[in-house]
């Protein structure tokens, strides 16, 4: 395929633009990663699961005294347009952006969607102009942290639950976006796993005498570095494009079929 990018001195300068389908894994040594909600639980491991790969890693979390144990790098405004203009002026380039930050039911609705949901779009947005091969970016991969409450109810946490069918929607329609700008939108949608978030959501369960919902849910839990192996897959990976992981007790890390995604 051949486009027009420009003319100089009348002569076009045509260039061959090959279909972005590397073969091989993505390599992560000397990237630039952004993980939100990076100081602690699953977002702490994506992070050293990237240090250890060699990637530059900025970490975005709100909770400053786990941000800066874990990056000194990052000031303490985290409001995403800062974090990726200073990244891109830091670092030169944003490569992986993890929206991975959230919050649990128990808080109030709207800050659920606000910070599960909207965040997840607006990060994605920045991080696209960012990154996209149309304003001169190298392309990316973006990993949107949902949840197997993406995909299936939750009656303990319907507003979650809706916040994060929202990422799954959002993520599974930006398959586009790697022919027209370089760039891949995946969801990971782990089961539970021990995390702060996890446990507070055992305590309100627990302190709402519902112990054995409580039961259920600490049965299937999974590890947190097991999350952390299916970022990195989906992020080696460049055939996983709108692609939605999971990851269960159950089964491991596999992938949640979908019957053809057009009308
Ligand atoms: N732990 C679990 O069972 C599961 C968690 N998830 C999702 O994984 C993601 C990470 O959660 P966990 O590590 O479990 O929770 P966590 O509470 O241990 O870590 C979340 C981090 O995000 C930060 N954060 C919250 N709001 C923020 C904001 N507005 N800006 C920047 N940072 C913010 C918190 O300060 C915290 O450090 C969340 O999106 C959660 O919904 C998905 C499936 C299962
Ligand atoms: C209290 C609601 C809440 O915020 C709980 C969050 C707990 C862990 C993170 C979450 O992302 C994990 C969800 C896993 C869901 C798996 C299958 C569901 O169908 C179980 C529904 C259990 C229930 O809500 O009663």
């Amino acid at each position: 395929m051949e486009d027009c990018i420009g003319h100089d001195n009348g002569v076009e300068i045509l260039v061959e633009i090959n279909m972005i389908c590397k073969s091989g894994p993505m390599k992560i040594e000397g990237k630039v990663a952004i993980v939100t909600g990076g100081g602690q639980g699953i977002g702490e491991r994506f992070c050293i699961a990237l240090l250890e790969k060699g990637a530059n890693v900025v970490i975005a979390d709100i909770k400053t005294r786990q941000g800066e144990s874990l990056s000194k790098q990052f000031n303490q405004k985290y409001g995403l347009n800062h974090l990726i203009n200073y990244t891109k002026s830091t670092f030169g380039n944003v490569d992986i952006l993890c929206n991975n930050a959230g919050v649990p039911e128990m808080e109030q609705w709207e800050k659920v969607l606000n910070i599960n949901l909207n965040s997840v779009i607006r990060g994605t947005k920045l991080a696209m102009e960012a990154m996209s091969t149309k304003n001169g970016g190298r392309g990316g991969i973006i990993i949107n942290t949902a949840s197997m409450g993406g995909i299936l109810p939750m009656p303990s946490g319907p507003v979650y639950c809706a916040s994060k069918f929202g990422v799954v929607g959002f993520s599974r329609s930006l398959d586009t976006c790697y022919e027209s700008d370089g760039i891949r939108v995946n969801a990971i949608c782990p089961s539970f796993a021990p995390t702060s978030l996890f446990e507070a959501s055992i305590d309100s369960l627990v302190n709402a005498n519902q112990h054995e919902e409580a039961r259920k849910m600490k049965a299937i839990i999974i590890s947190i570095d097991q999350v952390a192996r299916g970022m990195i897959q989906l992020v080696e990976d460049d055939t996983k494009n709108g692609a939605v992981m999971r990851i269960t007790a159950a089964k491991g890390i596999d992938y949640q079929p979908y019957r053809s995604s057009k009308l």
